[in-house]
């Protein structure tokens, strides 16, 4: 498994060195740079092409001898390609299906990834129980969710529901669903139990965990990691909770495209998790919900070393954030297209 956290320097030489070999060698043997030989298909919102096909990406992979197509949405997707592989972000059960059924009558191209996994990361409650039920001993650290509560109907039964609970305040509220709506995305802060009665569930309410104002966002693409650090929410302290009541909604910090990586910070808030930690959420995580393109929201409870929350694990995330990622993800579709060769060895490498 490739790690890329800190960015190692031997990591990157490893890049260059793999960029000249794999130059002028296509997939499954023959080919040259200028004859693709991966026809990757995609399906991804407008916003997400400008954001994910930057032309220095599209530019690489071309080099390497992928190219990327369009899917016509309006069109029968088994009439279009042939595609070799298939990468795609879009929302509603339409889509699902139209994908499904692809998967099903097309088992000589990879999908990444199947619909059905996808699924499991648009309910925060699924997505947070697949971390909870995770057994990381020995990793150097431990990593666990914050103390929730799902709220599905019945609002007025909330400050009920939360001091039996015995939860511990303030309480982050999130729309349970996460659908790419603007909506999935407004949170809140409540500082008190009784004002939660005016939001809409369904919901999930989480405790609030202090980290410093930092997190640590973990991308994983195939076997690659890549940590990035982030500005966060900041702590919460008791003469906060004393003064201030209702509940506030906050701002989408995390996912600025601001780096907190150059900023002048506090060691104890700002070191990287442990990487046997992150290899083995990692692994454990690709394994359990059947997906390569992920990352998390990871972060270090404030004032200990090792003790880590997932807070949010998000489907095909915003990779043109990333440093390098360029290479990183060329390199993850070659390695798919390269596992695809060796399921078929008699493949005809003309029609690839
Ligand atoms: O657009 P970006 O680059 O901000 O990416 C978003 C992600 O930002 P991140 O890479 O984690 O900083 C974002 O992550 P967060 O939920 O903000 O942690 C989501 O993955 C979002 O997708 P969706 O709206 O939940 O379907 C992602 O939006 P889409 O690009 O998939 O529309
Ligand atoms: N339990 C929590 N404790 C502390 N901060 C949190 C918690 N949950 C969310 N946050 C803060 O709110 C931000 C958005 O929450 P998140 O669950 O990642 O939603 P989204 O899917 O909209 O990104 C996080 O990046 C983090 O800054
Ligand atoms: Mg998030
Ligand atoms: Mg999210």
């Amino acid at each position: 498994m490739r790690f890329e956290g800190e960015i190692h320097t031997e990591e990157k030489e490893e890049v260059k060195e793999k960029e000249v070999n794999s130059m002028g060698h296509s997939i499954c043997g023959g080919g040259s740079p200028h004859q693709p030989k991966v026809v990757v298909g995609y399906a991804l919102t407008s916003k997400k092409k400008k954001s994910f096909l930057k032309p220095k990406f599209t530019s690489l992979a071309w080099s390497k001898g992928i190219s990327f197509v369009s899917i016509d949405l309006n069109r029968p997707l088994s009439e279009q390609g042939p595609f070799d592989i298939v990468l795609h972000k879009l929302s509603g059960k339409e889509w699902r299906e139209v994908i499904e059924d692809y998967r099903q009558k097309h088992p000589e191209v990879i999908v990444v990834d199947p619909p059905d996994a996808i699924q499991h990361l648009r309910n925060r409650q699924s997505m947070q129980q697949v971390v909870a039920d995770l057994n990381l001993s020995d990793c150097n650290g431990k990593v666990g969710i914050p103390r929730h509560l799902v709220i599905t109907k019945d609002q007025s039964s909330i400050p009920y529901e939360v001091a039996k609970a015995g939860m511990k305040l303030p309480l982050v509220v999130k729309p349970l669903v996460v659908d790419g709506s603007a909506k999935s995305h407004e949170l809140f802060l409540a500082y008190d139990e009784f004002s939660l009665s005016t939001l809409e569930p369904p919901l999930i309410l989480q405790e609030f965990v202090n980290h410093g104002g930092l997190l640590f966002k973990i991308y994983i693409t195939g076997e690659t990691i890549k940590v990035v650090r982030r500005f966060s929410l900041p702590n919460v302290n008791k003469h906060d909770l004393s003064r201030v009541t209702g509940v506030i909604q906050f701002p989408r910090v995390s996912n600025a495209a601001a780096s907190a990586d150059d900023a002048d910070l506090d060691p104890n808030i700002a070191e990287f998790p442990p990487k046997p930690l992150l290899e083995k959420l990692a692994r454990e995580l690709r394994q359990r919900l059947g997906l390569r393109l992920f990352n998390m929201d990871m972060i270090r409870e404030h004032g200990t070393k090792d003790v880590f929350y997932v807070i949010d694990i998000n489907y095909f995330p915003g990779y043109g954030k990333v440093p390098d990622y360029e290479n990183s993800f060329t390199d993850f579709l070659l390695s798919l297209a390269s596992s695809k060769c060796k399921r078929k060895p008699h493949i005809d490498p003309l029609k690839v």
